[in-house]
């Protein structure tokens, strides 16, 4: 992306924040009928107007953005706070969209979360260009939404085209949730 393109970089982070938290919102409420019609149908009036700026991959924003989930709506928006060759410290706030049962997050939401970070860690300090061949998680304790949580994730090994990563989520002393990874270098020409 382009210096020239910086400034509609930051306005369209706006708007998916505005859309996490349409999302949050809606785990939340509980409106009658006529209101919930009327709502559906500016919900759909403005996704229409979004569809009149599709692009070709490549051109997506969303795309660019994809690093620590911040540009694409589905993913977890993290901060990686600190990272060396072999390892790296963050923090991430789960919202109430990201709700199983009451006020705990949702295990696949974890799972994601890792594959996302650990996939991220691995690009940048294990190897580029690298799937995830499987992603084991633990789940040792609730992990809670709307609180700062912490994140570490480490590369234990690496093997030919095999980084071998762990990860843990963490509120304060108390472990939420471990997982174990292994990422492989795609071939050349693999797409
Ligand atoms: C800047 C960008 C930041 C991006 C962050 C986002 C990260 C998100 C990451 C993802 O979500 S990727 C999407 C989910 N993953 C996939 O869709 C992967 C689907 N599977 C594949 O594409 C292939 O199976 C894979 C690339 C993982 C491996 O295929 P290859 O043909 O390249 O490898 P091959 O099967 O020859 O195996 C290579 C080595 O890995 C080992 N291996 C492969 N899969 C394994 C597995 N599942 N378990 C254990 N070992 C495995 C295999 O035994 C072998 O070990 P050795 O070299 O020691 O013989």
């Amino acid at each position: 992306m382009t210096e020239a393109q910086a400034y509609d970089t930051d306005v369209f982070v706006d708007m998916i924040e505005a859309f996490r938290d349409l999302q949050a919102t809606l785990c939340l409420v509980a409106p009658p009928p006529e209101a919930t019609t009327e709502l559906t149908a500016t919900i759909e009036d403005v996704t229409n107007r979004l569809k009149e700026f599709e692009a070709p991959e490549g051109d997506r924003v969303a795309r660019e953005l994809g690093l620590r989930g911040i540009g694409h709506p589905v993913l977890v928006p993290y901060q990686a706070t600190d990272m060396s060759d072999t390892g790296m410290l963050g923090s991430v706030t789960f919202s109430y969209a990201h709700m199983g049962s009451t006020n705990t997050v949702h295990g696949g939401v974890i799972t994601m979360l890792f594959d996302d970070v650990l996939g991220m860690f691995v690009s940048r300090k294990g190897q580029p260009n690298s799937r995830t061949a499987f992603l084991k998680v633990n789940y040792r304790n609730t992990t809670p939404v709307n609180r700062e949580l912490r994140m570490t994730a480490s590369i234990d090994k690496i093997e030919g085209r095999k980084t071998f990563v762990t990860g843990t989520l963490s509120d304060g002393d108390i472990v939420c949730a471990e997982a174990e990874a292994l990422f492989v270098q795609l071939l050349p020409g693999r797409p």
